[in-house]
């Protein structure tokens, strides 16, 4: 397993070790001593699995509130995406930065996303599931969104296509009227 850092602190990509052989291959897809050995101790409690059928459909930008704000270890099983963090800790140095990666079945690569953060992902193929590990329970009420096209954050969306989203998503609020939420030093 490697682990390598990314432009915002705390948002790391992982990438497993794959081992092939003449019947395809293996991998841990987690490993709660190989992150602790790398310093990173989460306890996820909840794994979570989506289906997106077309191309360009985008979910996100989403987090929960404290105190159900969430760590996410996403990867891609079926097909391939545009997955994307947003620092929404106030006060952190790369407040309302963002960092994005293409996760596939293929390059099997996760990321790891820590608590203060929102995430979404867009589908740049047809048919994509994505998986994840949470380790805070989904609570509607603590449920939130950032809009995905907001202009502070400016995400480079890989496809320039107006995206399939959800009603929540295309009512979710600007980073600037979503701050409002969060609490100072942590974003969430
Ligand atoms: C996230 C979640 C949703 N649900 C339900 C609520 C709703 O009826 C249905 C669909 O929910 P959503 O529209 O929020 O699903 P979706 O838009 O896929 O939301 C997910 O997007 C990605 C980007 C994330 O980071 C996740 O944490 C989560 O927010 O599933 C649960 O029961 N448990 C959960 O943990």
């Amino acid at each position: 397993m490697k682990i390598v850092e990314t432009s915002l602190p705390g948002v790391k990509v992982i990438e497993p070790s794959v081992f092939g052989d003449h019947r395809g291959w293996f991998m841990e897809t987690h490993s709660d001593t190989n992150l602790r050995e790398a310093g990173i101790d989460i306890n996820f409690v909840q794994d979570n699995q989506s289906y997106s059928a077309a191309k360009g459909t985008l979910r996100g930008l989403h987090y929960q509130l404290n105190p159900k704000a969430q760590t996410k270890l996403v990867r891609c099983t079926r097909g391939t995406i545009f997955d994307v963090a947003v620092d929404i800790r106030k006060g952190s140095p790369t407040y309302g930065e963002w960092y994005g990666i293409e996760l596939s079945a293929e390059n099997k690569k996760q990321l790891l996303i820590p608590r203060g953060f929102a995430h979404g992902f867009m589908t740049i193929t047809e048919d994509v599931e994505v998986q994840y590990k949470v380790d805070n329970d989904y609570a509607p009420e603590c449920d939130s969104g950032i809009l995905w096209n907001d202009s502070t954050i400016g995400v480079k969306w890989p496809i320039d296509i107006e995206p399939i989203l959800s009603e929540k998503d295309k009512n979710a609020l600007t980073l600037d009227k979503a701050k409002n939420n969060f609490v100072y030093g942590d974003g969430e």
